[in-house]
């Protein structure tokens, strides 16, 4: 299947989208006229330099207001549509997009329409080119995919033919399944588009906020079963009107794109086995059984102080690897890594943002099934040579430079060989696994990471959260395997005056914020993290008036929760138990929980989780936070 995207999908000049659509992997480009008009070179140069990046013009686009008008309006509709005739043959594009009109003038009539596209059909045979008819979800006569399709039926010219965009029929809510019984050969091109459900004016809803497919709430998989049924074959195309995409990077955007339209498509094979997509097969979403380790860059005293604060949380050092300056620290089934070595990935990351997490290490179904998947959709692997007595993990870079690692499934031959360490810990203040990583990143960087994430790996979706934070709102997105092995969140700022906003703000691309821990008993926990002198974030006074008066709490359960400064959730599934440390002094901090059935993240306590941070911050005179 050939791919391609418009350029109202990506931002900057022409030249720019070019580079970063050809270097994502698309075979061709819709060309958006005002994207030629506002180029200097002519028609055949611009041509001439998308062919020279290796991409094809797929369709010119777009051409409006033209069926259906009065007579002398339409002999102007015809003259307009031969001067684009002959700029489309300067640049070299066959296939022409015509949507459905909007003119205050234009008359109905399925009849009507169908004459004007059929002489529309007759003038473009004469120079070769072809007609594509789109039925815009707000059109004037035409805003259905099955009206536009009659009319195409009925003009009955091979040079006229439907284009189908599933936000038109998705958006509307049409059953994209009427699309079956369109001869595929009538279908002239596809473009794809996913949208967020909001309710608003359709116009401005597919003007602004459509995404990539994957990436919103419309069922563009079932769309894209019943095109590819009805036997279509040509190119699978993006048109993506996005207020942030045309203001994001646009290689991100380009990549993300691409990646979206072949998980896409493996979707359609997947679901529907009968269909050729005509791509190489690639592995499906990998399972993911949990989080294998969990790598810091540290060194000198703010290694010192990560390490004071794991002892006091339970952990211990178990293993020194054999050849490197990395020490082990488990405790249950929690490996974290400390990399204290000035070389390799671990020392540009700390010289580039200190102390932090760097590197994630998954356990996976199968490492090399998963490398596969993520070279499939664009992820380029990472890798570094190993020293003597170094397993060489396969590993990616993730979005933002980051790095993760794949481990199959009984890995604990790795802890054996590298540190000469069992895969288990100590029992220490009795933390099991990780439960959740939290990135933080800007609000725009939000839909590409939840894609990432959602194609390489079995992951749903929780609803968005906003989360207050006193100096401004934070978004919250979480993802999570179906049995809650990997959960991640993603925090999206959108001031750096928030919490999360002042921890991105120094440091680079999307960095992990804090770690949930578990146990199944976290006033036992409380009490040995008590003893060990462990720092727990103060909560004040007020959060438990208000538990008392929200949940049905025993007194002699909240005053232990006040003494160790637990907080507390709960909703139909179960109850919740969370308790923080304090932030280290580049902002990041540990959690710990309890999960008694519950599947959420404690949404109604962050804000006051932050506003507790920020008066810490505020009495250890941080500034911001
Ligand atoms: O918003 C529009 O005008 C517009 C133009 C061309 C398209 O293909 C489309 O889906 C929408
Ligand atoms: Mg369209």
């Amino acid at each position: 299947m050939k791919t391609a995207i418009a350029t109202v999908s990506i931002s900057g000049t022409l030249a720019e989208k070019l580079d970063a659509i050809a270097d994502a992997g698309f075979d061709g480009i819709e060309i958006f006229e005002q994207d030629f008009i506002t180029d200097a070179g002519s028609a055949k140069d611009v041509g001439n330099r998308i062919r020279d990046k290796g991409l094809e013009i797929s369709l010119f686009q777009p051409f409006r207001d033209f069926e259906g008008l009065p007579a002398d309006l339409r002999a102007k509709a015809f003259d307009r549509a031969e001067r684009k005739f002959d700029l489309m043959q300067d640049l070299g594009a066959e296939l022409i997009l015509v949507c459905s009109s909007v003119h205050p003038k234009a008359l109905g009539g399925i009849d009507r329409a169908a004459d004007d596209l059929r002489e529309l059909g007759e003038r473009a045979a004469a120079r070769g080119l072809r007609i594509g008819y789109e039925a815009l979800a707000w059109g004037r006569h035409v805003n259905d995919h099955r009206d536009a399709w009659e009319i195409v039926r009925r003009a009955d010219h091979a040079n006229v033919g439907i284009i189908l965009d599933s936000f038109h029929t998705l958006g509307r809510g049409l059953d994209p399944e009427s699309i079956r019984r369109i001869p595929g050969d009538r279908i002239f091109f596809v473009q794809m588009a996913d949208a967020p459900k909001i309710d608003m004016d359709l116009l401005y809803w597919s003007r602004h906020f459509r995404n990539m497919p994957g990436e919103g709430d419309l069922p563009v998989t079932d769309f894209m079963r019943a095109v590819l049924a009805a036997g279509y074959a040509g190119p699978v195309s993006l048109e993506i009107f996005n207020d942030q995409f045309r203001g994001g990077s646009a290689r991100t955007i380009a990549k993300d794109g691409y990646r979206s339209l072949i998980t896409l498509l493996d979707d359609v094979r997947r679901a529907e086995p009968e269909i050729d997509v005509h791509l190489p097969p690639i592995p499906a979403r990998q399972h993911v059984d949990g989080t294998a380790f969990v790598e810091f860059t540290t060194r000198g005293a703010e290694g010192d102080e990560l390490k004071a604060q794991l002892s006091a949380l339970g952990f211990a050092e178990t293993g020194r690897h054999l050849a490197k300056a990395i020490t082990l620290w488990q405790q249950g089934d929690i490996r974290l890594v400390l990399n204290e070595e000035k070389s390799d990935f671990a020392g540009s990351a700390f010289n580039m943002h200190g102390t932090s997490v760097c590197d994630i290490g998954l356990s996976v179904s199968s490492a090399a099934d998963t490398m596969a998947r993520a070279a499939a959709l664009g992820s380029r692997s990472f890798e570094q040579v190993p020293a003597v007595g170094q397993l060489d993990i396969p590993a990616i870079r993730g979005l933002g430079g980051s790095v993760l690692h794949f481990l199959d499934r009984g890995h604990a031959d790795v802890w054996e060989t590298e540190f000469g360490a069992n895969a288990t810990g100590p029992i220490g203040a009795g933390l099991q696994v990780v439960d959740h990583i939290a990135q933080t990143m800007t609000y725009d960087e939000m839909l590409s990471w939840s894609l990432f994430y959602g194609s390489l790996f079995e992951m749903t979706k929780a609803p968005m959260v906003d989360v207050v934070d006193p100096d401004g709102l934070v978004r919250s997105q979480a993802l999570g395997t179906e049995d809650g092995a990997f959960r991640i969140t993603l925090n999206g700022a959108e001031t750096h005056r928030t919490l999360a906003g002042s921890f991105l703000a120094s440091s680079f691309g999307a960095p992990v914020q804090h770690i949930a821990l578990t146990t199944d008993d976290i006033f036992a926990t409380a009490e040995q993290l008590f003893v060990s002198g462990f720092n727990a974030l103060p909560m004040p006074d007020n959060y438990y008036q208000d538990l008392i008066a929200r949940f049905d709490i025993d007194p002699a359960r909240l005053a232990e929760m006040k003494r160790f400064q637990i907080l507390y959730d709960a909703d139909e599934d179960g109850a919740f138990f969370q308790l923080y440390s304090q932030p280290t002094q580049n902002g990041f901090f540990f959690e710990i929980v309890q999960r008694n059935g519950y599947l959420g993240y404690g949404a109604p306590n962050a804000p006051f989780r932050i506003a507790a941070q920020k008066r810490l911050g505020r009495q250890k005179g941080v500034p911001s936070n």
